[in-house]
């Protein structure tokens, strides 16, 4: 009778794998000797030891192939934020996931670590040293909030021990590092456009930004300590820098290093938030006519005005997790990865 293999505990896929995040973590999972299957609607790279699966996580069929054998998987796939488009989010980060779900069981996936967001408590108001058992927001600040909160709620509702299907999901907060298409980009283009000139508010605004190899450290420490006897079963983790930081002394730490102008005059944070709120308003009503996005969305406004740094006492606890990389480091890699982004490049 033919006996069916346990998969290979070092095998594992990266769903997702050719993002920002993706691929530092299968660049790390490589050097720790996993062998890794990237599945993703594109590939952005090649790298010797890594197998390309090109497809979307709403076909099953498509995944089924890409985690023949797979222990492991981790989810880090989605769209883009700033999108901000409500079926997209929920096609993918929602109907996508039951999909990734549906596929580890049919093939044997013993693990699977899900990004999640530390943006599923926020409403846009302040949070300080945030713990996991804050609720889930009310009402989160866009769809893709919304839908990272239902995608949270699917996988670690799925975590079966009889079953021997283990999930758990990590939070991060801000990433930043080389390759990012996010933070530092947009905040490049800003400054150029010369937006980049005021502080929100006081400026006394704790945020949490991670660096990106940290988010990655906390990805595998889940991975491995994922088994049936332990705490972290069915359960989320916040992993930053550890280090909350005001939220303008980041972007101007960002912008010096760059050869840009910090922002020095203060708006006051209500003032900003009502007119980029009416701003958004008018976007919305003009859409038929003409296409115009602003650039500090009431989003935006709120991230940057307000308190949101949160507590990685349970990562520290449970998975051993302590950064690897300091904001001071993290920031200097970062900089120096974006010689094309300097002033006057
Ligand atoms: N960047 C941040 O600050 C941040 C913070 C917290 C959490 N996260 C989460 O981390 C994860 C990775 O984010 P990132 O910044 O690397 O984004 P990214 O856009 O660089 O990577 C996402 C990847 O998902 C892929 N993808 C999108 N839709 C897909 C689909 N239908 N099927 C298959 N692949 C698909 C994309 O092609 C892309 O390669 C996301 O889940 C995001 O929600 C990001
Ligand atoms: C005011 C202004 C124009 C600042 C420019 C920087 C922003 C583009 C940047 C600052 C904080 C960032 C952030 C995200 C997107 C980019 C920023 C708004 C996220 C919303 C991206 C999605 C993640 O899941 C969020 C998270 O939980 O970490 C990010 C929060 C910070």
């Amino acid at each position: 009778m033919a006996t069916r293999l346990r998969p290979s505990s070092k095998r594992c896929a990266v769903i997702g794998g050719s993002g920002f995040l993706g691929r530092h973590l299968v660049e790390k999972l490589l050097e720790r000797g996993y062998s890794v299957s990237v599945f993703d609607i594109r590939q952005s790279y090649e790298l010797p030891g890594v197998t390309f699966h090109q497809g979307d996580l709403c076909d099953k069929q498509a995944l089924l192939s890409a985690l023949q054998d797979v222990s492991l998987v981790f989810h880090c796939a989605s769209p883009a934020p700033g999108s901000d488009d409500r079926k997209l989010f929920e096609r993918v980060n929602v109907v996508g996931t039951q999909t990734v779900i549906q596929a580890c069981i049919e093939a044997g996936v013993q693990k699977l670590v899900l990004t999640s967001s530390a943006s599923v408590v926020y409403e846009g108001t302040d949070i300080k040293n945030g713990k996991e058992d804050l609720p889930y927001a009310k009402k989160p600040i866009d769809y893709y909030t919304q839908t990272k909160i239902e995608q949270e709620k699917l996988v670690l509702g799925a975590c079966n021990k009889q079953k021997g299907f283990l999930t758990v999901a990590i939070r991060p907060h801000g990433i930043f590092g080389p390759r990012d298409p996010q933070l530092v980009p947009i905040l490049v283009d800003t400054a150029r456009r010369g937006k980049m000139k005021f502080i929100i508010g006081n400026g006394a605004n704790l945020v949490d930004f991670t660096y990106v190899e940290n988010v990655v450290h906390g990805h595998i420490l889940a991975a491995e300590h994922l088994r049936p006897d332990s705490p972290i079963c069915g359960k989320a983790y916040h992993i930053t820098n550890d280090e909350p930081i005001p939220f303008w002394d980041f972007m101007s730490e960002v912008l010096v290093g760059l050869g840009y102008a910090a922002p020095r005059f203060h708006l006051p944070y209500r003032l900003v938030y009502g007119l980029a709120l009416l701003l958004w308003l008018l976007s919305v009503l003009l859409r038929p006519f003409v296409a115009f996005k602003p650039t500090f969305t009431p989003m935006r406004v709120a991230l940057a005005g307000t308190f949101h740094y949160y507590s990685c006492q349970r990562a520290k606890e449970h998975l051993g997790y302590k950064p690897v990389v300091s904001l001071k480091e993290g920031i200097a890699c970062t900089v120096q990865s974006y010689p094309h982004l300097k002033s006057g490049a």
